[in-house]
């Protein structure tokens, strides 16, 4: 399970429980019914005064009005901000119901704010602070500014929504100014900013559940696309990332050819192939994207560490085994690399047959191993149990022993780096075809040498290797090849 609640996680939260069927307005209805619910705690019948805005954090507000005119509370509710500036559909439809309500209610007063002259002092017994939740950015502009300074001299109870305005969610940190409230209810999980926070602003923290399903953070899904690095506009190249793919034997190039290719679909500048010279002049014949670096004969032998080593040096990430065959002298030699390549490894196929588990479990670089469930057998020497919840239980205390990373593919693809899990049930029965093992592969490296970290570059890797593949199999059924898969790639990074 996700530990820390920063704004990306929520965001991508708030996005796969969408995927997932329940809509935000559902979430927002929850959130805001659980702010009335705290204010009806607090005290019976009286003035209620809510300062709201234009994002999710107003809508938050404008549910909470409702809830509390029912109940007989006198309420003032100040909109800050413009109409057209209300974004999310959720929020506006929440507009619209209280405006509605407004009309006929008398215990309702609706006023609207443009600057900070109409921001007015109130003698409500209780403020609630539904002006700047999650998205808040930077130093607060007017008025929502001078809000947070009539809010403070008040003398009321004051509850703040999600996050106190004026807080970063991440840091808990006030730059400038921010709201200091008596209560605070967040949504979900404490954002980690509350955690951090000065309590003069968060009070006494409620954390509400407002009905984001667990399956939301467990899973990957489309939200989780948010968390994809932007290219940097002003890149020049090689700034995008590096991935050396050190794999081929004898008559195996295409696998690291497909985990090179997928590499640089996954965005990044360079993707180096380091192969043994009987494959080179045929991974050379697949693409003139690929950068190819002959080692010696048709196998990795010793006498080619000093050049692996070297080319790594001009790596991000490296990914080791796609169709290196399974040689002894190869096995030493990748055991040497694991243990002297000083960049993050992914280790696959072939390479979770030859390479000594301890040189895994000594090193103390980032790797991810990426076996299916023969390969998770022969290298960590553990059955897998048939029950989901027991094999992830498994490859949490696999991934913790070795410190290391591990993403077990199946049908739902596992992925823990033994304090974190995720899992992955994007793709579809078509991924079994040969080389989606040397696609993932290299997503996976490309996504470390874009700058994530490799627990969510594996996760990451397998959404959208998976979501690939069900763009594959829309065109050809289960039918599609590999190299379809890398084709469909970009389009997954699209979706954001
Ligand atoms: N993520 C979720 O699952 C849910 C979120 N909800 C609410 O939605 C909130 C997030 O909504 P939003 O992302 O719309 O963001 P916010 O509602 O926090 O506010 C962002 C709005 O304020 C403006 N703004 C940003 N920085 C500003 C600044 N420095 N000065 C003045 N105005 C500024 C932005 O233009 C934007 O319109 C959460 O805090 C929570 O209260 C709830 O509805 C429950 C569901
Ligand atoms: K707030």
């Amino acid at each position: 399970m996700v530990i820390k609640m920063d704004p990306m996680d929520i965001m991508v939260a708030d996005v796969n429980s969408e995927a997932l069927g329940i809509p935000r307005i559902v979430l927002m209805e929850n959130a805001g019914k659980c702010v009335a619910e705290q204010i009806f705690t607090i005290s019976k019948k009286c003035k209620v005064a809510i300062y709201a805005a234009k994002g999710g954090n107003g809508g938050d507000g404008f549910v909470a009005a409702r809830h509390l005119i029912q109940k007989g509370y006198n309420v003032e509710l100040y909109f800050i901000g413009t109409e057209s500036g209300i974004k999310s559909s959720e929020t506006r439809m929440n507009w619209k119901i209280i405006q509605n309500l407004g009309i006929y209610n008398s215990s309702l007063n609706i006023f609207k704010i443009h600057d900070s002259s109409q921001v007015e002092p109130t003698n409500a017994d209780i403020i609630i602070d539904a002006m700047m939740g999650t998205g808040v950015k930077g130093k607060l502009r007017e008025p929502i500014s001078t809000a947070v300074e009539v809010i403070n001299d008040s003398d009321a109870v004051v509850v703040a929504v999600d996050i106190p305005t004026g807080m970063d969610p991440l840091t808990g940190s006030v730059t400038d100014r921010a709201v200091m409230a008596n209560h605070t209810v967040t949504f979900h999980k404490p954002k980690t900013g509350l955690l951090n926070a000065d309590t003069k602003y968060v009070g006494n923290l409620t954390v509400c559940d407002i009905g984001i399903p667990m399956e939301a953070e467990l899973f990957t899904g489309p939200g989780d696309i948010l968390r994809l690095n932007r290219r940097e506009m002003n890149s020049h190249k090689g700034q995008n990332g590096r991935v050396l793919v050190l794999g081929g034997n004898g008559n195996y190039s295409g696998a690291p050819a497909l985990a090179a290719l997928a590499a640089l679909r996954s965005g990044v500048d360079i993707a180096m192939v380091a192969c043994p010279k009987s494959v080179s002049s045929s991974i050379r014949s697949y693409s003139p994207n690929l950068i190819v670096r002959d080692l010696s004969e048709d196998y990795v032998r010793f006498e080619d560490s000093s050049d692996i080593l070297e080319l790594s040096d001009s790596a991000d990430s490296v990914v080791i085994g796609c169709g290196i065959g399974i040689k002894d002298e190869t096995g030493l030699v990748l055991n040497e690399m694991v243990e002297k390549i000083q960049k993050p490894i992914v280790l696959d196929a072939d390479a979770l047959k030859i390479v000594d588990r301890n040189v895994v479990k000594d090193s103390d670089k980032k790797i991810v191993l990426t076996p299916h469930k023969a390969e998770f057998r022969a290298f960590f020497q553990v059955d897998l149990p048939e029950d989901l919840d027991d094999k992830i239980k498994t490859v949490e205390g696999t991934a913790a022993e070795l410190g290391c990373t591990i993403l077990l593919k199946g049908a739902v693809d596992i992925i823990s780096d033994g304090n974190r899990t995720k899992l992955n049930s994007s793709g579809n029965p078509g991924m079994s075809v040969g080389g989606t093992g040397d696609v993932l592969a290299g997503l996976v490296a490309g996504l470390i040498s874009k700058g994530h970290d490799v627990f969510e570059a594996a996760f990451l890797g397998s959404y959208i290797n998976g979501t690939a593949g069900d763009i594959a199999e829309k065109s050809y059924g289960y039918n599609f090849l590999a190299t379809d898969v890398i084709n469909e790639i970009p389009k997954v990074f699209k979706e954001k």
